[in-house]
């Protein structure tokens, strides 16, 4: 029970940058999902914060097979279902509440909720909770405090995500505790609304070569 660290290590694992994407138009949400895979980058989270994102979810999930679909910024219970019920393969909230704990206990696909705060972790742990995201990085403290808590939360790993870009990412990657980063950076918005799949997929292809 608690954590579905099984499934969800290996989507930690499988890549050193976890691509953070606000989708304002389904209809891109295969090629975009495409090309980031193209460039080694399959598992993408798609972020709740616009009205495109479950049917962008849902495209993904049956129409890019080499793609690993996540779904973001996952705030309560009921999200969390809807992601389930389009398809997402992980779903990551930028918090932590036991109602979203018991949405997802022991359900296939497996949470990645946010903590900054020692006392935030250790309610994650109670909850059977290892694999982190770590939000919002930068301004939350930085490599500085992810490496501060390494110590005791050594069996803790983290995915920071906000403010982290390829001028920081190997830093944080460096780290022990760190196992990948989320970032927008490798789908900017003005790339996705004019379809510019091949810059995606050489951003992609940088990204993926970190760490
Ligand atoms: O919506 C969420 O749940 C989030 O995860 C917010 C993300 O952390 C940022 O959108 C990514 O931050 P940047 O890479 O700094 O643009």
């Amino acid at each position: 029970m608690g954590q579905n660290v099984a499934a969800l290590a290996p989507i930690m694992t499988g890549q050193p940058v976890i691509p953070v994407i606000v989708i304002e138009d389904a209809g891109k949400a295969v090629p975009l999902a495409r090309a980031l895979a193209a460039g080694g980058l399959p598992a993408v989270e798609i972020t709740l914060r616009t009205e495109a994102a479950l049917d962008a979810i849902e495209a993904i999930a049956s129409e890019v097979p080499e793609a690993v679909v996540g779904a973001g910024t996952a705030l309560n219970a009921k999200q969390y279902e809807a992601c389930r019920a389009a398809g997402a393969r992980f779903v990551v909230s930028p918090g932590f509440t036991p109602e979203l704990a018991e949405a997802a206990d022991g359900a296939n696909v497996p949470l990645l909720p946010g903590c900054v705060t020692s006392s935030e972790i250790m309610a994650a742990l109670e909850e059977g909770y290892t694999h982190l995201k770590f939000f919002p990085a930068g301004q939350a403290g930085g490599v500085a405090y992810l490496k501060a808590l390494a110590s005791p939360f050594s069996a803790v790993r983290f995915c920071p995500t906000g403010g982290v870009s390829p001028d920081n990412a190997g830093d944080y990657l460096d780290l022990p505790n760190v196992v990948c980063v989320g970032g927008s950076w490798v789908a900017p918005k003005e790339a996705v609304a004019s379809g510019d799949w091949d810059r995606i997929t050489a951003l992609a292809k940088e990204a993926a070569g970190l760490g």
